[in-house]
C-alpha cells in the first residue's frame, strides 16, 4: 500500500489534539514520505519534521533543497513550502506517522515494557514465549535487537532502547505487511518524555522496577519526573501488570486505576502481603533459576500459567522478569507448555553470559550498570562463590551522562563486599576514564573492599582480573555486548567482552573440559 498523509487529515488531526497553530502556504495538499532528517530525504513529496534540541534552520533548508515539500515546526520558516506550525513537535510527529503508516497498532497485539532494569531480558522472556507458542509472528523493540519479521534481514541492531516515533510507526507498518500479529516493546521513560509513543495504546503495560537512574543532562530533570513518565505506559494500558514488590508500588498502582478497571490490573510479587501472582526461587544457581509461580486470584488463575519455570538466565532478579514474562504470554493467549520452553532456551546477548573455566573461577559478562544493578548482581555472586573464593570485579562508568551511577558503584561494591575491584574504561565519551573511576573509587569504602586497582586499557582489566582468579568469581560488568567504546564522539571498535574473555581463557590455556 502507498503510504501518504493529506494536508487536510494533517490539519484535522491536529487541531483534534489541539496542537495547530497555523498552516502557511497551503499549496501542496498531499505528502508521500516522511523525514526528521535532512541527510536522508526519500523521493516522492517529503513532509520533513523540524525537532529536536540540535536542529538547526540549515537542516530545513538543506531538506528543501534535496526535495521536501513540506514541514512541520514549532515556528514558521521564510521558505517557500508548506509550513505546519504547530505548539508541540514531538506530539505532532508521533499523531503524523501513526496516521501516515496507516494505524498499524490496530493490527497489533503490542506489549510495553518498563522498568530501571530487566526491560531487555523481560523483552526476550516474552518474544520466545509468545513466538514458541505461535510461531514467529512476534515482532521485537529492544534495546538490543529490532526484528520485524521472520527473514534475516528483518533483524537489525537498534539505534535507540524506543524509536523515535517516526521509525516507531514505519516498523510497526513494517511488521504487519511482515505479517506479525504481536509485538513486544521496550519503553523507556524518555519515550514519554520525548512523546515517542503519544497517542499509542498498548495491549499490555509492564512495570518491572524503579530506581534513580537516567536523571540529569539530557535525560530527566528529576526522579519524579522520572517515575511521571514510566508510569504514563500504565494510563496508556489496557490491562496492567505491575510487580508489588518495588518500592514506589501504591504510586504506580493508582496510576495505572485512573484508565484501568481492577479486572484488568495484575499484581505479582515475591514478597508483598496481597499479589495476583507470587514466585518462589525453587533453585536459583549459576546456571539458571528455577522458581514456583502460584495463582493467588481468581483472575490469575483463570490465565492457567500457574506452575514451575526454569529462566535460563542466572541471577535471582531474573525470576521476577521471567514472571513477567510468563504471565504476559498468558494474557496473549500462550500456552505454559510452550512459555516453559521457551524460557529454558532464551540467550540474551551480553546478559549474564557464564564462562567457566579450568583453574582460574568463572566468569560472568553482564550489562549491570547502575547501582541497583551492580548491587544486585554481586550480592548473587557472593551468594553462590564457594568456601574461601572471591568477588573480582571489573568496572567503568560512562563519561558525559549518569553521573549518579559513580558514587551508586562505589556504594554497591561497598555494601556488597567485594573482594577485588579493577576499575577500568567504559565509554567515557569526552571525559578522562581516570578521573572518572577516582570517582567512583572516592566511594568504595577501603573498610568494606578488599583492594581497588586501576586499569585503563578495558582488555588489559579483564585479563588481569581472570590470570588473578583461582576458585573465584569474576565479573565483567556494564558494558554486555557492546563492541564499542564510546570516545570524544566517536564509537572506536571493542571486541565486547565477552570476546576478549574468552581470548583471555584460551591463552592462558583454561578452557574447561569438554
Ligand atoms: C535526548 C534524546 O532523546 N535525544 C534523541 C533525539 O535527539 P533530538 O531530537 O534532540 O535530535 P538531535 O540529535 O539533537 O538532532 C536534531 C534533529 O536534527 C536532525 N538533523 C541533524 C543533523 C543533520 O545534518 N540534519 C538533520 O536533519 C536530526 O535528525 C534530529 O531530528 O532524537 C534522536 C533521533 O532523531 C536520538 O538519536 C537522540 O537520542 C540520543 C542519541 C540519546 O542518547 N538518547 C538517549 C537519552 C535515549 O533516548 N535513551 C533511551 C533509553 C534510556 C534507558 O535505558 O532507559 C532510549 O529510548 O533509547
Ligand atoms: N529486575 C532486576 N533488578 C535488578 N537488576 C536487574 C534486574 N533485571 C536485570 N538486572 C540487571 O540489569 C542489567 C540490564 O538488564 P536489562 O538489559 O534486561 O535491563 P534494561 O532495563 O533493558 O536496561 P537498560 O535500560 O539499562 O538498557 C542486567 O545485566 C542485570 O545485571
Amino acid at each position: 500500500m502507498m503510504m501518504r498523509l493529506t494536508l487536510t487529515q494533517a490539519v484535522t488531526l491536529l487541531k483534534e489534539h489541539d496542537l495547530l497553530i497555523k498552516v502557511v502556504n497551503p499549496q501542496v495538499t498531499e505528502f508521500t514520505a516522511v523525514t526528521y532528517d535532512s541527510r536522508h530525504i526519500p523521493a516522492g513529496q517529503p513532509l520533513f519534521f523540524c525537532k529536536g534540541v540540535g536542529f538547526k534552520a540549515d537542516y530545513l533548508a538543506m531538506a528543501i533543497d534535496h526535495g521536501a515539500v513540506g514541514y512541520v515546526a514549532t515556528q514558521a520558516y521564510e521558505q517557500p513550502v508548506t509550513g505546519i506550525v504547530v505548539k508541540d513537535d514531538q506530539k505532532a510527529m508521533a499523531l503524523l506517522a501513526a496516521a501516515f503508516y496507516d494505524y498499524p497498532q490496530n493490527d497489533l497485539f503490542i506489549v510495553g515494557i518498563t522498568g530501571t532494569k530487566g526491560k531487555t531480558t523481560t523483552a526476550y522472556f516474552t518474544h520466545n514465549a509468545l513466538t514458541a507458542s505461535a510461531g514467529p509472528q512476534t515482532a521485537l523493540l529492544s534495546t538490543l535487537n529490532t526484528i520485524l519479521g521472520p527473514q534475516p534481514d528483518q533483524t537489525f541492531k537498534s539505534h535507540l532502547t524506543t524509536p523515535e516515533s517516526l521509525d516507531l510507526f514505519a516498523y510497526m507498518r513494517q511488521a504487519v505487511d511482515n505479517k506479525m500479529t504481536h509485538l513486544v516493546m521496550e519503553v523507556s521513560s524518555q519515550a514519554y518524555l520525548k512523546h515517542r509513543v503519544y497517542g499509542l495504546t498498548f495491549d499490555v503495560g509492564i512495570f518491572l522496577n524503579i530506581s534513580p537512574d537516567h536523571i540529569g543532562r539530557n535525560e530527566h530533570p528529576t526522579f519524579a519526573n522520572y517515575l511521571f513518565c514510566k508510569e504514563q505506559l500504565l494510563v496508556n494500558a489496557r490491562t496492567c501488570l505491575i510487580n508489588a514488590d518495588m518500592p514506589y508500588f501504591a504510586a504506580v498502582q493508582q496510576a495505572a486505576q485512573t484508565t484501568t478497571a481492577p479486572e484488568r490490573i495484575f499484581t505479582f510479587g515475591k514478597t508483598a502481603p496481597e499479589v495476583d501472582f507470587r514466585y518462589q526461587s525453587v533453585l536459583s544457581d549459576l546456571a539458571e533459576s528455577k522458581f514456583q509461580l502460584r495463582a493467588e486470584s481468581p483472575k490469575a488463575q483463570a490465565l492457567q500459567v500457574a506452575g514451575e519455570y526454569i529462566a535460563s538466565v542466572p541471577g535471582d532478579y531474573n525470576e521476577g522478569n521471567a514472571t513477567a514474562a510468563v504471565i504476559t504470554a498468558g494474557l496473549a493467549g500462550a500456552k505454559a507448555a510452550a512459555i516453559q520452553t521457551a524460557l529454558q532456551k532464551t540467550h540474551i546477548p551480553g546478559r549474564m553470559e557464564v564462562l567457566p573455566t579450568k583453574g582460574h573461577g568463572t566468569v560472568y559478562v553482564d550489562y549491570a550498570h547502575d547501582y541497583a544493578s551492580v548491587k544486585r548482581l554481586v550480592a548473587f555472586l557472593r551468594s553462590q562463590t564457594p568456601a574461601g573464593g572471591k568477588v573480582i570485579v571489573v568496572l567503568g562508568a560512562p563519561g558525559d551522562k549518569g553521573i549518579s551511577r559513580r558514587p551508586g558503584f562505589g556504594k554497591a561494591l561497598s555494601e556488597e563486599r567485594a573482594d577485588e575491584v579493577i576499575l577500568t574504561t567504559d565509554d567515557p565519551g569526552f571525559e578522562d576514564p581516570k578521573t572518572i573511576a577516582d570517582e567512583i573509587a572516592a566511594h568504595i569504602d577501603p573498610q568494606k573492599v578488599g583492594h581497588v586497582q586501576y586499569i585503563a586499557d578495558r582488555a588489559q582489566a579483564i585479563a588481569t582480573a581472570i590470570t588473578m582468579s583461582h576458585n573465584d568469581m569474576v565479573v565483567i560488568a556494564g558494558k554486555g555486548a557492546d563492541a564499542y567504546q564510546k570516545v570524544k564522539g566517536q564509537d572506536l571498535p571493542y571486541p565486547n567482552d565477552l570476546v576478549v574473555a574468552k581470548q583471555v581463557i584460551e591463552k592462558l590455556g583454561a578452557q574447561p573440559e569438554k
